[in-house]
């Protein structure tokens, strides 16, 4: 990957294999970051395109991955992290039906691919390999694999067909579907696979730990991988003549349809060390999080043809936007903090001390569609919301000539739900301090003042009774809500450029309002 603009490069011996690609790509050595002979390929539509003329090109890859003839429809992209042992991807319909399975499981495996398997929110995930042989592995890595896999039968299901939208639906149908349809005996748990360091790289899935014996969930996994392009494994146990215990994964084969050919080939499952920070910030950009306007806005138009109020929503940021970077007028103060912090009951106050005016992201304009867009998932949600907050903008833009204009929630609530959303796991796994993730988008309008209102979780919960909206369903999972607020609450003390200023929100109503109208004499003039 290409540090400088996000690009696939290929190392010196890679070279011959992408030169000869048809006359619309073109090959060019890269920034200056990356001299060592190092070449990328650009095509029109942003991915790697090999026309059936350049087949040739694309075959010479590692021993253990094929190529196939791919028809002049198809693209094929690279995906392995070091590209000597490169796997390619063939995008296309037609050139995945012509695959035999066999290639099609290649495409969820690869030799660099490391697996995340997240058992419970608190607990040490267990990250592994694959590798062809049973390399060896110390008593605390076979003791790490066995805590983890158990005597159940074991699957695994990857997400890996179709294009980004397909494949968020897909990957929310299947959690819904294996919620509703598992046998009681048969637990999932979150399993992901990635390339380290490798944007974009991240595949989601499940494990299934089936402790019953009925051939239901056989039957069960035959049709997911019918329904929802997902790669679909299945691993055994094996023990060595040292009795030590040995978890191998292959493609998954229905016992009842597919009869045994043996040709189907085996990874050992090796334990390796978990990356420091969680992989899903390999995706994060333009999934969870959006920095540009553009970015958002496509993501609701690969959704017209299978969510209708994406055209309606789309219709509405249309009629709404302006050019709208920075805010000259009067200003703009942003309200941020978890649910019953005090946002509505402070803003509303402020807005009669400051005679401002006081908006909310997502604008009133955009209520009829939030609830439908909260039930889609976080690629489609997100994308929702990053919209919301332009539209916003747009109207900040409008009212900040004339008066101050105080907002209810803005880009830090957008950015942070989908940063603790989108990590699973302790707070230590959020991206670092300084990462670009937590970097406000260059074109939305950049308010004057973030102000972040902060309650103790027991006052925080106390206002939530208080309110009357009793228990959530997130309130009864009560320990992995923490876990989950307390990383919202960092996400928003990490975002930069303008960074919160932190409000202790515990004191009486007047008390915080006078608080806050001091901070805002002294920041912004008033
Ligand atoms: N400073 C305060 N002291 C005590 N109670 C407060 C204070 N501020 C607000 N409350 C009460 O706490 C509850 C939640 O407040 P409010 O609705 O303003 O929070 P919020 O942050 O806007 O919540 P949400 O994000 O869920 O809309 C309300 O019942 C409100 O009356
Ligand atoms: N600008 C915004 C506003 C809200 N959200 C999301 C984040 C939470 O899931 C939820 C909280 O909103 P509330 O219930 O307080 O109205 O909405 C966002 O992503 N961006």
């Amino acid at each position: 990957l290409c540090n400088k603009d996000r690009h696939w490069r290929v190392c010196g011996e890679c070279v011959e294999s992408v030169r000869r690609v048809c006359g619309e790509c073109t090959v060019r050595r890269v920034c200056a970051e990356c001299t060592q002979g190092v070449w990328r390929v650009y095509c029109a539509q942003g991915v790697w395109r090999v026309c059936a003329g350049c087949v040739e090109s694309v075959r010479r890859v590692c021993g253990e991955c094929t190529v196939r003839r791919v028809c002049g429809e198809c693209t094929v992209r690279r995906v392995c992290g070091e590209c000597v042992q490169g796997v390619w991807r063939v995008y296309g319909a037609r050139a995945l039906r012509s695959l035999p399975n066999m290639s099609v499981s290649r495409l969820a495996r690869g030799c660099s691919r490391l697996f995340l398997l997240e058992l419970e929110a608190r607990a040490e995930p267990l990250c592994f390999i694959l590798s062809c042989e049973r390399s060896a592995s110390t008593r605390a890595d076979a003791e790490a694999v066995r805590r983890a896999f158990g005597s159940a039968r074991l699957f695994s299901l990857l997400v890996d067909g179709g294009g980004r939208v397909q494949r968020a639906r897909s990957h929310a149908e299947l959690m819904k579907a294996l919620h509703a349809q598992l046998p009681p005996e048969c637990i999932f748990s979150p399993l992901t696979s990635f390339l380290p360091g490798v944007k974009d790289s991240l595949i989601r899935g499940f494990l299934l730990r089936d402790e019953s014996t009925s051939s239901s969930t056989e039957r069960l996994l035959s049709d997911f991988r019918q329904s929802h392009s997902v790669s679909v494994f299945s691993y055994e146990r094996e023990q060595d003549g040292d009795g030590q215990f040995w978890w191998c994964q292959e493609m998954f084969r229905s016992p009842a349809t597919e009869p045994e050919s043996g040709q189907s080939q085996r990874f050992y499952v090796k334990p390796t060390t978990a990356p420091e920070h969680h992989p899903a910030m390999l995706n994060m950009i333009n999934s969870d999080v959006f920095y540009r306007l553009e970015d958002a806005y496509q993501v609701l138009q690969e959704c017209k043809n299978v969510i209708p109020e994406s055209m309606a929503v789309l219709e509405i940021v249309d009629q709404q936007l302006e050019a709208c970077k920075q805010n000259e007028g009067f200003p703009v103060i942003v309200l941020e903090g978890l649910d019953a912090t005090g946002k509505t009951t402070l803003t509303e106050s402020l807005q009669k001390a400051l005679a401002a005016t006081l908006l909310k992201s997502p604008p009133q304009c955009l209520a009829p569609y939030r609830q439908h867009f909260d039930s889609e998932p976080p690629l489609i949600r997100r994308a929702f919301y990053a919209l919301g907050n332009y539209i916003t903008a747009a109207q900040i833009q409008r009212e900040s000539s004339q008066r101050p204009v105080i907002v209810d929630r803005y880009w830090h609530s957008t950015a942070a739900y989908a940063i603790a959303t989108a990590v699973s796991g302790p707070v230590e796994k959020l991206p670092a301090l300084g990462s670009e993730i937590y970097e406000w988008p260059s074109d939305l309008l950049r308010p004057n003042l973030v102000l972040l209102l902060t309650v103790s979780p027991q006052e925080r919960l106390r206002r939530l009774q208080h309110r009357g909206l009793g228990q959530t369903e997130e309130e009864t999972q009560l320990e992995v809500n923490h876990l989950f607020r307390q990383k919202v609450d960092e996400a928003y003390k990490r975002i930069q450029n303008p960074a919160c200023v932190v409000v202790d929100a515990s004191p009486s109503p007047d008390q915080v309002l006078q608080q806050v109208l001091h901070l805002i004499r002294i920041k912004c003039h008033l």
